[in-house]
Parts: C-alpha cells; structure tokens; sequence
C-alpha cells in the first residue's frame, strides 16, 4: 500500500512548546507545512521566513511554505534566500508570472507548488501542470485555522491523480484543510499523497504531543480501516 504522508500545519502548533513539539514531530512527520499570509491575500498574519528559519536550525525534515500572499514574486526570492525545499503559490494570483516564478524556483534547485482555492477549477493550472512539483486542494477557503471542511474539493484530487497516470505528471498532490477524524474517511477515498494535520486532526487533541500524535493515528486508522506503517 501506498504510505500516507502526515506534515503538520505549524500555524496550528503551541508555540510555548516549540522545541519539544518539533522534536518529537521530527521523528514522526514527513515534512512541516509553513503558512505565511500578508493580510492581503487573506485577512490574517501568520508564520513567516524567519520562522522556517528557527526550524530548520532543530530539524532536517523537507519544509513546505504555502503562500498566501498578493505578490508571490516578493516572497519566493525570500524563500529561495533561506532555501525552503518546497515553495507553493496561490494560483489565483499566479497570472502573468506562473512561468517566471515556477523556473526562477527551479533554477534555485527547490521545488514548485501551486494551491488551488476551493473555488478554483484544476483547468486554470493546465498550462504548466507539466512544470510542477506538487499542486495543492485546500479544503476549507485560506486565511485561518478551524473552519468548515468543503468535501466538494475532493473530486479534484481524484482528478488530479487521473491526469497524473494518464500524463505521466511528476506532481506530489496535496490537501490542506480540516483534516480530522470527521473527514479522514472522505479524504482517504479521494487519496492525495500528503495531508496537512492542524488543530483540529492533531495539536488540539491532546497537550502533549505524543498522545496527540498517536490519537491522530488511531482516528485515520479507526475511519479508513488501514493501518498506519
Ligand atoms: O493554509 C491553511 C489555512 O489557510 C492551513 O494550512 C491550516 O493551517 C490548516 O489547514 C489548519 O487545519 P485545522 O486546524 O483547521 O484542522
Ligand atoms: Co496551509
């Protein structure tokens, strides 16, 4: 069976337990998931490069920046200064700089995502889909933690991984949103590559992070019927 990958949202972490969360995160998770917003793009302020920075000085795990901002442009050249491994913009805002961004990102030697609204029809990627590493279904609108899981964004992963077999794409897919006990099942059937564990799927279950971590276990295997490796 194909592994699932687990990357903590760390918007969602406890930031008095910094250390201890990512030390025992490095040894469980896949990657970390970094959201960084501008207020513009989304009403919210939240994570930033210098905190992939203060990261990576405790871990070696790959990093993912989920960018939600108005000028990807600006933040990309910041990533790429720190090294981040993977760097994903919103496609909304990606008009007229798509192919300029995704080969600036390559030339650095990190990898290209791209993050679809929960609005946004996958079609509006099929010009470079063939250019990127990872695209990205965010399952609840961007901007916060704790909203609604919109199921309906699901058909676009099936889609995606469709596309994928029958093109021969390179691209990881990803979701991000809400993903907890209540929608382990409906987000197992659409069967992305990795999901994004937040509040609600891992660091509010429990204090302490290693019972948080193995109730998130045991909710995704209870739900899906599968077991975790
Ligand atoms: O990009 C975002 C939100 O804009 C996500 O990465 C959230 O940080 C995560 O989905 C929260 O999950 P919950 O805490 O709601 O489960
Ligand atoms: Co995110």
């Amino acid at each position: 069976m194909k592994k699932v990958e687990f990357s903590p949202s760390l918007m969602t972490m406890d930031l008095d337990k910094f250390k201890e969360q990512i030390s025992f995160l490095n040894e469980h998770a896949d990657s970390y998931h970094v959201d960084i917003m501008d207020g513009h793009y989304v009403p919210n302020i939240t994570l930033s490069p210098w905190f992939i920075q203060e990261i990576r000085k405790i871990s070696a795990l790959p990093i993912s920046a989920h960018l939600m901002v108005t000028n990807p442009a600006f933040w990309v050249q910041q990533l790429i200064d720190i090294q981040c491994e993977w760097i994903c913009m919103h496609v909304e805002v990606l008009d007229g700089l798509a192919f300029r961004l995704i080969d600036q990102i390559h030339d650095a030697g990190l990898k290209a995502g791209v993050v679809l609204n929960p609005e946004t029809p996958i079609d509006v990627i099929f010009p470079y889909i063939d250019l990127v590493d990872k695209v990205t279904i965010m399952t609840v609108d961007p901007g916060f933690a704790g909203q609604r899981f919109i199921e309906g964004a699901l058909d676009k992963i099936v889609a995606l991984r469709e596309l994928r077999e029958q093109n021969g794409y390179q691209y990881i897919v990803e979701m991000d949103g809400s993903s907890n006990r209540k929608s382990f099942k409906r987000i197992d059937e659409a069967n992305p590559d990795i999901y994004i564990i937040g509040r609600s799927g891992l660091f509010g279950l429990d204090e302490d992070i290693e019972k948080a971590w193995n109730t998130m276990v045991s909710d995704y295997e209870e739900t899906t019927g599968k077991v975790l490796a």
